[in-house]
C-alpha cells in the first residue's frame, strides 16, 4: 500500500508590522459596515431631516449647512426647506460625503444615539484590536466624513460599551478639511502634535490612501469584502482585509 504524501502545512501570513504612535481610522468600510450606516442610520435620519432643519433653524451649524447646500446645488436663495431636503436625500442616494449633509444627519443622529434609538456597528476585529495596541500605549484617533457630533456618539455606544476613552482626537472635514486632500493630513498631524511619519492612517478610499501618503503619513489600505471598495486600486499602499492582519507597534 503506498503511503499518502503527508500534507505542507499551510503557512499563516505574517501581519503587517507598522511602527506608529496614533492610529487614525477611517469609519464606513474600515471600522463598520457601509451598509448598515446607509441602511440604519441614513433610515433614521431621512425622515427627520425637514423638522430638524426647520426646528434648528436658529443654530448656526444648520444656518451654514442650508446656505452650503444652496450653493452646491444650485437652489435660489430663498430655497423652501423641501427643497433643500430633496437635495439632501438625492446626496443620500448617492452616499455623496457632503459637508452640510454630515452636519444635520450628525446632529440628528447624535440625539439618536442619546435616545438609544440607533447605535453603531463595528467588524468583529476592530475592538479587540482597539483594546490590545491601547494597552501597549498606541494612541488612536478618527478622520470621518461623519460629523464630530456623530462619531463622538458612535464610539460612545459600540455594542462593546464606551471607546471613547480610548481616543485622543476626532476629526471631520469641517475641523481638519476634505478626506482627499493633503493638506488635511498636515493640520490634524499638527493638531495630535504627532510627526507624519509615526502616524498612520487605516482607509478603504482609494482617494483618501493618496491623500495621506502625500501628506507622509503610512497607510494601510482596507479592502473588506461586500464593502464599496472591496479589491479597488490602492496603488502602492499595503493592503489588509482585517485589523488582525496587522501589528501596530510603537516608534
Ligand atoms: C459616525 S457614523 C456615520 C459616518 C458617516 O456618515 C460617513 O459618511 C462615514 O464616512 P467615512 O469617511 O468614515 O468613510
Ligand atoms: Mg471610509
Amino acid at each position: 500500500m503506498t503511503e499518502s504524501p503527508t500534507p505542507e502545512p499551510h503557512p499563516t501570513p505574517d501581519p503587517l508590522a507598522v511602527s506608529a504612535r496614533v492610529v487614525v481610522v477611517d469609519i464606513e468600510g474600515t471600522t463598520s459596515a457601509a451598509g448598515f450606516i446607509l441602511g440604519d442610520l441614513y433610515d433614521y435620519a431621512r425622515p427627520r431631516l425637514a423638522a430638524w432643519l426647520d426646528d434648528h433653524a436658529d443654530d448656526p451649524d444648520i444656518a451654514e449647512a442650508r446656505r452650503q447646500v444652496i450653493a452646491d446645488a444650485n437652489l435660489p436663495g430663498d430655497a423652501t426647506t423641501d427643497a433643500i431636503v430633496a437635495v439632501l436625500h438625492e446626496w443620500m442616494e448617492r452616499d455623496v460625503k457632503a459637508t452640510p449633509l454630515k452636519t444635520v444627519q450628525g446632529q440628528i443622529w447624535a440625539e439618536g444615539f442619546e435616545r438609544a434609538e440607533i447605535s453603531s456597528h463595528f467588524f468583529g476585529d476592530v475592538i479587540p484590536k482597539l483594546r490590545e495596541w491601547h494597552e501597549h500605549g498606541i494612541g488612536f484617533a478618527v478622520f470621518s466624513s461623519g460629523s464630530i457630533a456623530s462619531q463622538v456618539p458612535w464610539f460612545r455606544h459600540s455594542p462593546d460599551g464606551d471607546l471613547t476613552t480610548l481616543i485622543t482626537g476626532f476629526f471631520d472635514t469641517v475641523s481638519a478639511g476634505p478626506k482627499k486632500e493633503a493638506a488635511s493630513y498636515d493640520a490634524i498631524a499638527a493638531a495630535l502634535g504627532v510627526p507624519a511619519e509615526e502616524l498612520v492612517f487605516f482607509t478603504d478610499n482609494p482617494g483618501e490612501v493618496s491623500a495621506a501618503l502625500a501628506a507622509g503619513w503610512q497607510v494601510v489600505a482596507f479592502s473588506r469584502e461586500g464593502e464599496p471598495f472591496f479589491e479597488a486600486d490602492f496603488g502602492g499602499a499595503s493592503v489588509v482585509s482585517s485589523f488582525d492582519d496587522v501589528e501596530v507597534v510603537l516608534p
